[in-house]
């Protein structure tokens, strides 16, 4: 489990966060969703330590993050995985190296035990035999789906995914939903994803958190976010058409 506590963060006189208070559990798929320059992006980046909050609290299973020194940070570091908006695969890399970059930096394993973690890393991902391919050989779901197979080579209990569904078509997206659902929950981790993407915060939703403008403005599950009468979130959520005539059904 992930604790935010009273997280405040400005850039000069932007505030951008005020005050969030949240708890991500393990083994459900937690959303932060918020439309463009509501804080998501600055909260994930304060919760994995590429910024540091103005004031407040975050700890990983009870362990206090933000007061850490250096050398405990890389202990917890080495516990999430990212999948980066983009992918962020290295091109010079074929796909198995770029699975193995973690491992080769943060293991003592053998290039047997690393190959073999690889290969089992990209069956879960349903990508066999894709091992000497290069980025640039890959589709864009492919290259999420390898994203996702080096974010989990090191057994992490956290999973940040950063837009994991920007650039897909709406059919990829929903695959590379459920995969990030099933690991989630196969692995117990603590999953925390960033999302514009409606179809995401209705079908993975389990735990939703709303920014509106740096504040929290809603928290629940996909199945309570149709049944709220915030304006804001209303707005945010059921925006579309298509979305408003589906709201009644949900
Ligand atoms: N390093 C920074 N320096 C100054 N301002 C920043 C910095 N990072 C973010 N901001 C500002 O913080 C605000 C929130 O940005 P953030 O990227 O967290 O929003 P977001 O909700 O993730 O947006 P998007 O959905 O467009 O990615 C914006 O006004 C942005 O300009």
């Amino acid at each position: 489990m992930i604790e935010v506590k009273d997280i405040d963060k400005s850039f000069g006189d932007n505030d951008v966060l005020m005050g969030i208070s949240a708890k991500f559990e393990a083994g459900v798929t937690n959303l932060i969703i918020g439309a463009s320059g509501s804080g998501k992006s600055t909260l994930l980046k304060c919760m994995v330590g590429l910024q540091k909050p103005d004031n407040g609290l975050v700890s990983y299973d009870e362990r206090e993050f933000t007061t850490m020194d250096y050398g405990e940070r890389i202990d917890i570091r080495k516990e999430i995985g990212m999948l980066f908006q983009g992918s962020a695969l290295f091109d010079s890399m074929t796909v198995e190296e770029n699975i193995m970059f973690p491992l080769n930096m943060f293991t003592e394993q053998s290039k047997e035990e690393k190959l073999e973690r690889v290969n089992f890393c990209l069956k879960r991902v349903n990508l066999e035999n894709t091992n000497k391919l290069f980025p640039a050989e890959l589709s864009g779901g492919m290259m999420k789906r390898v994203g996702i197979a080096r974010a989990i080579s090191m057994n992490p209990k956290y999973l940040f995914c950063d837009e994991p569904n920007s650039g897909l078509d709406p059919k990829t997206s929903i695959v590379i939903d459920e995969l990030i659902k099933e690991i989630t929950e196969e692995y117990k981790t603590t999953t925390i994803v960033v999302t514009h993407d409606m179809n995401s915060v209705m079908g993975i939703g389990d735990y939703i958190l709303f920014l509106h403008e740096g504040k929290k403005f809603w928290e629940g599950s996909n199945k309570e976010i149709a049944h709220t009468d915030i304006k804001e979130l209303n707005d945010f959520v059921f925006a579309s058409r298509f979305m408003k005539a589906a709201k009644d059904k949900f």
